[in-house]
């Protein structure tokens, strides 16, 4: 059954699991703990439904960005001032909302690395997440479908490494633009942009074809690939929303071990408080900034910070909400030739309410497709580059260390739009980021936010590689093929000085908060252990971005729905 107010959720229901958020990872658990029929599950969600109010905004690919930073349907996480960014206090926004982030993301599917999965085997002292023992969780989870305006896709993807069967729905880019063709026209004659046939294989390395989230003209999601159906179709399974975990309880002890099989939540801060128990597990999946602060709040943290809010420490973990990577993004335009970008869409207006009715009338057209890209490049630093003289902190050689994406039009989370002119934008992201920032309390009190760190560019590894991945925007974007169609810079940047100033202007995070809660099995080093179950505590496991001890150098949902399946059959192998 499914509730909106935690004072009618039957108080005598009973349950197996509790899983705590309903993003990527809880919605995959509930899912498929709920194949049991003899077991019970409660999601416990503290956002708003993926349905009602404004949901066409979470449901047309193309205006994904319109859903946040501030919306009904996010967390409004600011962050506290970056050194890196003229001490810009950054917006954050998290999917508050079911589904979490895949709700409200950019949709971009990216498997990443094959060695950032044989990394967080090493890492977490566990073969299971390795590559190779993974590999079929991403089939389990993906169904590729045909693009939405159904040109030929031979040839722009490998059948063979997708999945076709699974919950989540997958596609090629469903609107083909103009740059298209000299983007590929790129690979074929520069030898920094070589084509890869399909990034999803392990080695993402190259320019390839883009993969979304998208089945037909509408986004997919993990709240209606997995939660949902899951929630209508079966009994043993309730879903409640507008409820926000305040804390865990502890509900025993086995030998000296505290046992946390209790959770307290609230519909608001002035609301009635209500603890349910769950006979097996409560499974953690808040994300990287809730589940850390969940942890604090229940006193589970680094003893000296929770003193400070009076809050007894029964855990003292100093890796609560610590190691937090992330990866930063920025935006350059250049000016073009064309009367056919999507730049008029995104002023508003007449353009806008035209595409709109054509999204109604055939479920075709621009807004039916991600608005990002149809092409990314994973690249490499050169071998002999300057930057990688202190160490190469890529997970391996497949591993990219910057990433490229190109769009049709002014694209930008952080600049305004100019009023006139057409324009092509590079996205440039530094994905193996080596700056660490944090979540820490701001109060006792569950419903202040949690203070965010990111430490956005804080190394000189990060800043060097984001100078390079400009350097090679700007290569690519005056290259051969872009003859007569480019005509100039929106900003021109000549130096590394001004590359910096500009960055530290308008650069951000591209919101892949990871590892506040790593796995590593010492407890000196992690929070829980290679299967994922808290240290030093009974009863808790955390399933979700925060336990991944690297950050995988891509797009992170693919890497979270993967890990989130094979955690679904490790839960099942613990509880025969
Ligand atoms: C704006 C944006 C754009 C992005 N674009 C992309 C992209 O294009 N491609 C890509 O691969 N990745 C993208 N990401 C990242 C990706 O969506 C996240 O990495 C992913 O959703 C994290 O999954 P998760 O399961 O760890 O947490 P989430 O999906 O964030 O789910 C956590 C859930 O827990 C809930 N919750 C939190 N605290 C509590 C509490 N105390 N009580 C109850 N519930 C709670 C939240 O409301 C949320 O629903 C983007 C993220 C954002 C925010």
């Amino acid at each position: 059954a499914i509730y909106d107010n935690p004072s009618l959720l039957p108080p005598d229901r009973t349950y197996d699991f509790v899983v705590v958020g309903a993003g990527i990872g809880g919605s995959v658990i509930a899912n498929r703990l709920s194949e049991n029929p003899n077991w019970n599950i409660l999601v416990i969600e503290a956002g708003r439904s993926n349905e009602g109010f404004q949901d066409e905004l979470i449901k047309i690919p193309f205006i994904a960005s319109k859903t946040f930073p501030e919306t009904s349907f996010t967390w409004n996480y600011t962050t506290v001032p970056q050194a890196a960014l003229n001490n810009r206090k950054i917006a954050f926004p998290e999917g508050y909302v079911l589904g979490g982030g895949s709700s409200i993301n950019f949709m971009v599917y990216t498997r990443c690395s094959k060695y950032d999965y044989d990394a967080f085997a090493k890492m977490a002292g566990d073969d299971g997440w390795s590559w190779d023992k993974i590999l079929p969780y991403a089939h389990k989870n993906e169904k590729h479908v045909p693009p939405n305006d159904g040109h030929n896709e031979t040839g722009e993807y490998i059948p063979k490494l997708h999945g076709t069967h699974g919950p989540l729905l997958t596609s090629l880019p469903g609107f083909l633009t103009e740059i298209d063709d000299p983007v590929l026209a790129v690979t074929k004659q520069y030898r920094e942009f070589p084509y890869n046939p399909d990034y999803n294989s392990g080695d993402p390395i190259g320019i390839s074809w883009m993969h979304s989230t998208i089945g037909g003209p509408l986004r997919s999601s993990s709240a209606t690939a997995y939660l949902m159906p899951a929630v209508r179709s079966r009994s043993n399974i309730d879903l409640l929303y507008n409820a926000q975990v305040t804390r865990l309880i502890q509900s025993g002890k086995v030998g000296t071990v505290p046992v946390f099989r209790g959770v307290e939540f609230a519909h608001n801060s002035r609301s009635e408080r209500h603890t349910v128990i769950a006979r097996k597990e409560v499974i953690l999946s808040a994300g990287s900034f809730g589940t850390p602060h969940i942890l604090l709040l229940s006193g589970i943290g680094p003893k000296l910070e929770l003193a400070k809010f009076n809050i007894t420490t029964i855990v003292d973990n100093p890796n609560v909400g610590k190691n937090m990577a992330d990866h930063p993004i920025v935006f350059l335009q250049w000016t073009v030739n064309s009367n056919d970008t999507f730049d008029p869409i995104i002023r508003g207006g007449e353009a806008y309410d035209e595409a709109l009715k054509e999204y109604h009338a055939t479920g075709r057209g621009r807004l039916a497709a991600n608005g990002v890209s149809n092409h990314m490049g994973f690249l490499r630093l050169p071998e002999d580059s300057p930057v990688l003289a202190n160490g190469d902190p890529s997970t391996g050689k497949t591993s990219p260390h910057y990433e490229i994406a190109f769009a049709n039009g002014f694209l930008s989370t952080t600049q305004p739009i100019p009023q006139n002119g057409s324009y092509m934008s590079i996205i440039n992201v530094v994905v193996t980021a080596t700056s660490r920032g944090s979540i820490t309390l701001a109060s006792k009190d569950p419903f202040v936010l949690p203070v965010i760190d990111p430490k956005v560019l804080d190394t000189e590894f990060d800043k060097q590689t984001m100078i390079h991945s400009i350097r090679s925007s700007q290569r690519f974007a005056t290259s051969t093929p872009f003859k007569g169609y480019v005509t100039g810079n929106y900003t021109t940047l000549i130096t590394d000085e001004d590359i910096l100033n500009y960055v530290a202007q308008w650069a951000t995070s591209i919101k892949h908060p990871f590892s506040t809660a790593r796995a590593d099995p010492d407890p000196k080093n992690g929070v829980v252990d290679g299967k994922l179950l808290v240290h030093k505590v009974r009863g808790v496991r955390i399933v979700d971005a925060s336990v991944w001890p690297v950050i995988p150098a891509g797009h992170t949902l693919a890497p979270i729905y993967i890990m989130a399946e094979r955690a679904a059959d490790v839960i099942k192998a613990a509880w025969p």
